[in-house]
Formats: structure tokens, C-alpha cells, sequence
């Protein structure tokens, strides 16, 4: 039986399956990998997470045969591959992992050059091609063509590493862990600046991670695992969250799934709320005007090209006579962008001195602000979107569980 993603296209093509994949490892008594098939369909990025030793990181390893499978098959793009030449299949795969094992002796250009010369092209095009890759990680060439990966930092050597994946421009690429080493902040950046790069190869991905916050972020679509491979739920993040289709599911996204659902909504899909503005030339008067008897405790006042220049509050008038608003108040904070998520949005209005995060356009122009009601109203239509799907039964009507049909 295929478990196959629930609402899948049927017309979209299946780039990788495996077909009934079994890995027992050499003296043990049981399978590291348990009877998989699995469909991934093209251009998708397709998440494999589940608790330690459940078989992730085996069930990818078998994709490029750097682990051979004890039985079962590997189809790439219709081509059986379970027992083609493993370098050949190699070179149609990227692999990125944790410790991106760059080789320390070769420049980062000789790094990223690797598949590109293998596969016998001349020097002109694989130096183009190097300095193509590097531009698409955003390292500029010029500056880090010739240095040595120990001369990098974690996450610009997770770049390269990705860069070298990309060499030969493989349809497929397997990342293990890529951004698990790394600061939580730099790791942020990388996986923002990888969703980008993806949006413009649409490679076929499958990664692998123990943390369900980056599957969410990360997934087209997350197969969740159980022991050896097992298959609980394959399905997008929004169904995941509001429909998990088994106990397990439920347990292994935890109690916090409404607050991570805020991760999939974006500033740009609620309705923002208007606080009062006025220029950095208002007069004081209309100030207080403004704000009495109001439930604002301040106004935003905006420049000349309407980006957020302070917060003044009446309070903040005493005895200010003729000093121009630009110099009273408080700074407006960081802002936040339409694209940016609502988590984004929550984490930056509980520390913000109004408790809003204000919202600006690209050319960093006031557009609204976002506040806790708004938040809080998102979060009940989520709850009863996820009500709705669960109807007629405890996890969900019609979800794809292991081994089940779409
Ligand atoms: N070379 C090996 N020899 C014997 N057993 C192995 C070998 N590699 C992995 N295993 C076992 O196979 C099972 C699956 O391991 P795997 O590394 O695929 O899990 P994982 O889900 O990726 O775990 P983690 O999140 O901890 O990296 C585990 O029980 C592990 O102990």
C-alpha cells in the first residue's frame, strides 16, 4: 500500500518512492526501517521527523544508497535505482548535512567545484558555475572564492555546504539536519534565506529534523515517524496541526499547536487595526486632543515619508512646549512586515511599550499595527477550522494515517 500525502494532486509527478523499504542492520534483531513506501512528489519539500532512533535519518540515507536497503525499492523519477551504480545515482542528488563536511584542505571555490568536475565539465564553466552558486547562497565570490572553510563562520559554511549541494544542479536534495548546529538566530536566517533559494530551484527535498517547529516551517508536507519508519501522519503543516490523525501525532506536536499555527499565518492575511498617527510637525494641541478621553495611551508619529518616528504620550507633553515630537516619547520598536508571521508579530507586540507591533511596507511606511485581540481572533479560527476537520471522530475523519490512502 502507498501512503500517499492526504489532498494530494494525482496529477503531480512522483520524484522518489520507496516501495515496501526494509533496513535491518548487520546483528540486530529489529528493523531500523519497517516495510516504507512513500510517495514525494516533485518540487516539494518533503520533511521526515519523529523522535530519536525512529529510522529518519536511514529512511533518507537510503534515497542515495549511502545506506543499501536489506529489501524493498528505490524509484527516482520512474527510474529504479535500488541497485544502479551508487556514484552515478550519487551525482543526481544533492546531500547537505549537519556537519556539512566540507573538505578542509580545498578553498571554498574547490569545495562548491567538486560534482561540477566530476562530471568532467571544462574550467571556464565550472568557474562560473562556482561563482553562480556562491551568489545564490548570498557569499559574494570575490570575497570567499579562495578561503578555506576554517576561515568561516558555522553558518557560512552551512551556505557553502548548501551551494555544493546545488553543483550540479541535481533534481534532488537530501539535507540531514543542515541548520541543527547553529545559533537559533542564525538558523532562523538560513532557513529564511533557504525557502527564497527554494521558491527559485523548486528542487525535490526531503529533510530531516527532531525538531517539529522547523518541519512546520520548513514542509511542504511532513511525514511524521514512528519506531522503524512507521508512518503516523504524512500531511501539510496546517492539517497536522489542526488535524492530527492519532494520538501520537497529537503528543509529538504537544499542547503548544495553536501557538505554532501562528508560524503559518502571515500580518498580511488579518485585517491590520489603525492607531492614531500624525506628523512629526502636529502641534502639541492637537496631540492632546487626540488622546483625551481616548483609550490610546499615545500616538505614532510618522515622518516625512510616513515611516513610525515615535510614540508620545500626553504625559510626555508636560512641560515639552516647543520641542518638536521627533524628540519626545519613545522609539517605535522593531516593526514587522506583511510577510512576516504572526508569531513574529506576537513575540515582537509582547515587548513592544504600546503592546502592538506596528506593521510597515516595504519602503518602511506605517500600514497598521497588529495587537493581542487580533491575535487571539486568529487563533479561535484555527480552533474552529481544527474542530470542523476533526468532526466524526477523535483525530479526524479522512486522514491519511500509516499505510493509509489519501
Ligand atoms: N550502523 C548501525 N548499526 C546498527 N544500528 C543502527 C545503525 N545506524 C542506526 N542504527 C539504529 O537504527 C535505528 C534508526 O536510526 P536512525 O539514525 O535512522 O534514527 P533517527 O530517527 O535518524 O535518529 P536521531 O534523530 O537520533 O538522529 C536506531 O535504533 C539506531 O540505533
Amino acid at each position: 500500500m502507498i501512503t500517499s500525502p492526504t489532498n494530494s494532486q494525482n496529477a503531480r509527478k512522483v520524484m522518489i518512492r520507496l516501495e515496501n523499504l526494509t533496513k535491518r542492520f548487520p546483528g540486530q534483531k529489529h528493523n531500523a526501517v519497517d516495510d516504507l513506501t512513500l510517495d514525494i512528489y516533485e518540487g516539494e519539500i518533503v520533511v521526515l521527523v519523529g523522535p530519536s532512533g525512529c529510522g529518519k535519518t536511514t529512511t533518507m540515507k537510503t534515497i542515495n544508497r549511502i545506506i543499501e536497503p536489506t529489501s524493498g525499492r528505490i524509484i527516482l523519477d520512474g527510474d529504479d535505482v535500488t541497485s544502479a551504480d551508487p556514484d552515478q545515482l550519487r551525482r543526481r542528488i544533492g546531500y547537505v548535512i549537519q556537519q556539512v563536511g566540507l573538505f578542509p584542505h580545498m578553498t571554498i571555490g574547490e569545495n562548491v567545484a567538486t560534482v561540477p568536475k566530476l562530471l568532467g565539465w571544462d574550467s571556464k564553466r565550472v568557474s562560473a558555475r562556482v561563482d553562480e552558486l556562491l551568489e545564490m547562497v548570498n557569499m559574494a565570490p570575490a570575497e570567499y572564492r579562495d578561503r578555506y572553510p576554517k576561515q568561516l563562520s558555522g553558518g557560512q559554511r552551512q551556505r557553502v555546504g548548501v551551494a555544493r549541494a546545488l553543483g550540479a544542479d541535481p533534481d534532488v536534495m537530501l539535507m540531514d539536519e543542515p541548520f541543527g548546529a547553529i545559533d537559533p538566530i542564525t538558523r532562523d536566517r538560513l532557513q529564511n534565506e533557504f525557502l527564497r533559494l527554494q521558491s527559485e530551484v523548486r528542487k525535490t527535498i526531503v529533510f530531516v529534523t527532531h525538531d517539529i517547529d522547523e518541519a512546520i516551517k520548513m514542509g511542504d508536507r511532513i511525514v511524521i515517524l514512528q519506531e522503524a519508519s512507521r508512518v503516523a501522519q504524512y500531511d501539510t503543516p496546517e492539517r497536522i496541526l489542526t488535524a492530527p490523525a492519532n494520538e501520537f501525532v497529537a503528543d509529538f506536536i504537544g499542547k503548544g499547536a495553536s501557538l505554532k499555527r501562528l508560524n503559518l499565518s502571515h500580518v498580511s492575511d488579518i485585517d491590520l487595526t489603525q492607531w492614531p498617527t500624525v506628523r512629526t510637525n502636529a502641534d502639541h494641541t492637537e496631540v492632546r486632543n487626540m488622546l483625551r478621553g481616548s483609550a490610546f495611551g499615545a500616538v505614532l508619529v510618522l515622518d516625512d515619508g510616513g515611516r513610525p518616528s515615535r510614540w508620545v504620550g500626553a504625559e510626555d507633553l508636560d512641560g515639552a512646549s516647543g520641542r518638536p515630537l521627533s524628540e519626545l516619547g519613545l522609539e517605535p520598536g522593531v516593526t514587522v512586515r506583511p510577510t512576516d508571521t504572526l508569531s513574529d508579530a506576537l513575540n515582537e507586540l509582547v515587548a513592544a511599550p504600546y503592546g502592538v507591533a506596528i506593521v510597515t511596507g516595504s519602503n518602511g511606511a506605517y500600514q497598521g499595527i497588529v495587537d493581542i485581540n487580533q491575535i487571539n481572533g486568529a487563533i479561535r479560527s484555527m480552533r474552529s477550522t481544527a474542530a470542523q476537520a476533526n468532526s466524526g471522530s477523535a483525530y479526524g475523519a479522512g486522514v491519511a494515517t500509516a499505510g493509509g490512502q489519501p
